[in-house]
């Protein structure tokens, strides 16, 4: 290792221009301020900042603190591994120093987020009284799962396996996840799973099943693993039977919604995504049904018809999607990992964290075509902006939904790509056991994507402390709501990486070649992204570019003025401003208006007359999904929920009950997710409306002594079909 200029990337411009600001980095090209924790954790900030991240920074200045918890996680995160590597210790100058550094991060990372200390998951501030003290630090135990039921038995069969676990299964009210067995502390390792156990690619293959599978010619490895599973998960005497017996009999993702619940979506950006991912995975199915008969003609004695029908191949694509992962194999086997590839992984950090499931949409993981086809328009809006595709940038790397088969498979937790940096492979898998801990935005792991060179584990190291019997979560990734309602079924109400994304339209016109040429001498696209937070200088310098007259694009064309920098000029900003205010605008209003909220208005008003259905989904909330905000405000006892849930011994609930998940036959809880999904875009348009006044009340400021006499915003709108909201 030649010093930490390889352990932190310093390759990309625009991070290496942060780093200068910063005055982290030498003339000769060097990382500076290493060797002290303040300084490192900088570098690092720079080095995990993720796409999205870049894209809403608006000053280097914002990196001396932690930016938000998704890149310090990552950050800490990295350095906790890195620090204990002997390409760390060389970075750091020497073990001593190493160690000394490593004890103070240890510190560092036990005293960040004090809202968390508790393990609890929820960091923001809206904490209210509780009577039953969980939000004075007890947030409820998990109920681990019952001797003889199908989760204990999987345990116990992972363990033989070789599997070390400081986990176990329990419930946490309706949802089932993993509960701490012991105090975990950061940097300690909570899952280690043996290669050997998980499913993919290369261990089918070691299966008579997966040979007969592989030789068929234009199987995609997607729906190889589909299939796989549809036929192993019956096979008694399969290695992996036992594991597959611990899975839901059912799941709610939104490729199962029916279509009543689609359309309470209609005009948003999960309606285009769930429309077209459905549509698409039947399609897959139709293209695959010629196979499941030659199979069933070839094996009758093996194989049976209900094996293959839609509902069969529904479950195994949304399992692959919203149960699997996105993992890198290091190219060296055992016991030949060269200290190349222990730098390359110190060095992957942000990279090495795996969401996942089906989602990440880059085609290179593997991910069903479900996912690949997944692009969705958002909100309406008019004119020069339109509800963007939910771009993989996003939805993608570091917003995808699940797994791999599926299409959705978590890669990078952390927001970056997961894909091969160590000269390694990325491959969609199935990691029986950790697939059974949930995500959250605050989670206690996030890498985990790569499995270890040395030991050939794939291990779940925490970056924070987490208290024995508390709740563990991993991070699937920095994913947004509609990705997470889409392929995984639930949603995170004020998700931090809730994004609306939008689309810039070039209006037809004299100036257009021009404007256009300006965007790409600035590096701009037109798709972009609200969120609930100040405004992109991306999209105000792009706004500022499409509104621009001619002088203005020559000054621009010259670099006499920087839109990226801020305004050009009054009037051009209030006529920027004004143009995505009124598409905001044309946004918000049909979404408000759309049943699942407008009902929740009407409501609001008349709190009296809440429905029987109303009443059943506020039920339900507080049951399972709000599980964030029940364990921040203790709203509801795990007994009580366990107990309203129908299934207080952790088995499988029947009837009107919840499943493992929490999710009810009657869609109740899917149908309050796609709620708390429409408030987190309306309160991203909202938001950004708030920040358009104020860029406006400043704008107006600044021009008070030269009246601008701006043309009407209206007059750069175009409204195209997909922007529309309704
Ligand atoms: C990989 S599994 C996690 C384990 C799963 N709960 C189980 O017991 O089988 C992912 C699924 O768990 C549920 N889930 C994960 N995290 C969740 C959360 N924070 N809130 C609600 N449901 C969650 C969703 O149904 C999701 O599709």
């Amino acid at each position: 290792m030649q010093g930490v200029a390889d352990l932190f990337d310093v390759s990309d411009s625009r991070k290496r221009a942060l780093l200068q600001a910063l005055g982290l980095l030498h003339s000769s090209g060097r990382l500076e301020a290493l060797k002290t924790l303040d300084g490192l954790l900088q570098s690092a900030r720079v080095h995990c900042l993720s796409t999205i991240e870049l894209y809403f920074l608006h000053d280097a200045a914002q990196l001396k603190q932690p930016l938000n918890l998704r890149n310090e996680a990552a950050v800490v995160s990295l350095l906790l591994a890195a620090l204990a590597e002997p390409a760390g210790q060389a970075a750091a100058g020497s073990a001593g120093d190493a160690s000394s550094l490593l004890q103070q991060l240890s510190q560092y990372s036990e005293t960040l987020w004090p809202e968390l200390a508790s393990g609890d998951v929820a960091l923001s501030g809206s904490t209210s009284g509780s009577s039953d003290g969980s939000a004075q630090g007890h947030p409820p135990r998990g109920v681990p799962a019952p001797a003889g039921s199908a989760a204990a038995d999987f345990e116990a069969w992972a363990r033989e396996k070789g599997v070390q676990a400081g986990i176990t299964i329990a419930s946490f009210g309706a949802l089932r996840g993993c509960a701490a067995t012991r105090d975990i502390r950061p940097g300690e390792t909570a899952l280690s799973i043996p290669e050997s156990v998980l499913i993919y690619e290369d261990t089918v293959r070691q299966t008579d099943l997966g040979r007969m599978l592989m030789a068929i010619p234009n199987l995609t490895i997607d729906n190889l693993l589909i299939i796989f599973t549809m036929i192993d998960r019956h096979d008694e005497d399969s290695q992996w039977a036992r594991y597959w017996r611990s899975l839901p009999d059912k799941y709610y993702t939104g490729l199962s919604f029916q279509e009543e619940l689609v359309q309470q979506l209609a005009g948003t950006a999960a309606h285009l995504e769930l429309t077209r991912a459905q549509a698409h995975l039947r399609q897959q199915y139709a293209d695959t049904r010629p196979l499941f008969d030659m199979l069933l003609q070839a094996y009758p004695q093996f194989l049976r018809p209900e094996w293959f029908d839609y509902e069969s191949y529904l479950w195994a694509a949304e399992l692959w999607y919203s149960y699997a992962f996105e993992i890198e194999f290091p190219k060296a086997p055992a016991g030949h990992g060269s200290s190349q590839e222990a730098d390359g992984e110190a060095a992957m950090a942000e990279e090495g964290t795996a969401e996942r499931g089906a989602s990440r949409g880059g085609s290179s993981s593997g991910k069903p075509a479900a996912h690949k086809s997944r692009s969705a328009a958002g909100g309406g809006g008019g004119g020069g902006v339109k509800a963007a595709k939910a771009r993989r940038r996003q939805g993608g790397s570091s917003g995808g939904g699940g797994n791999s088969a599926g299409g959705a498979a978590q890669s990078s937790a952390d927001g970056s790509s997961a894909s091969s940096s160590g000269g390694g492979s990325s491959k969609p898998v199935m990691v029986p056991f950790a697939c059974h801990i949930n995500h959250s935005p605050w989670p206690h792991c996030v890498r985990y994507g790569r499995v270890n060179p040395r030991t050939r584990t794939l291990d779940y190291p925490a970056f924070r402390p987490c208290p024995e019997g508390q709740q563990v979560f991993i991070s699937y990734g920095p994913v947004p709501n509609l990705k997470l309602l889409c392929y995984y079924g639930f949603v995170v109400a004020g998700n931090p990486h809730d994004v609306v994304p939008l689309q810039l339209e070039i209006p037809d016109g004299p100036l257009r070649q021009q404007q256009e040429a300006a965007l790409v001498a600035l590096g701009i696209t037109v798709e972009h992204s609200l969120q609930d937070g100040p405004l992109s200088m991306q999209l105000l310098a792009c706004l500022r570019v499409i509104v621009a007259t001619a002088p203005e694009l020559q000054l621009i064309k010259k670099k006499k003025v920087r839109p990226l920098a801020g305004p050009i000029n009054a009037e051009n900003e209030e006529q920027a401003v004004g143009t995505l205010r009124a598409a905001l605008e044309g946004m918000l209003r049909p979404l408000e208006a759309l049943p699942l909220l407008a009902q929740q208005a009407r409501q609001g008003h008349a709190a009296a007359e809440v429905t029987t259905e109303g009443a059943a989904e506020q039920q339900l909330h507080a049951l399972h999904l709000d599980h964030h905000q029940q364990q921040q405000t203790g709203v509801l006892r795990q007994e009580e929920a366990a107990a309203a849930a129908g299934r207080a011994d952790g088995q499988p609930a029947t009837g009107g009950a919840c499943n493992e998940n929490g999710f009810d036959a009657d869609w109740r809880m899917s149908r309050h997710f796609c709620r708390v999904y429409l408030e987190g875009q309306r309160t991203i348009l909202r938001r950004s409306l708030q920040e358009c006044d104020a860029l406006v009340s400043a704008a107006a400021a600044a021009a008070v002594s030269t009246p601008s006499g701006a043309v009407p915003s209206s007059l750069c709108l175009r409204l195209s079909r997909c922007n529309r909201i309704s």
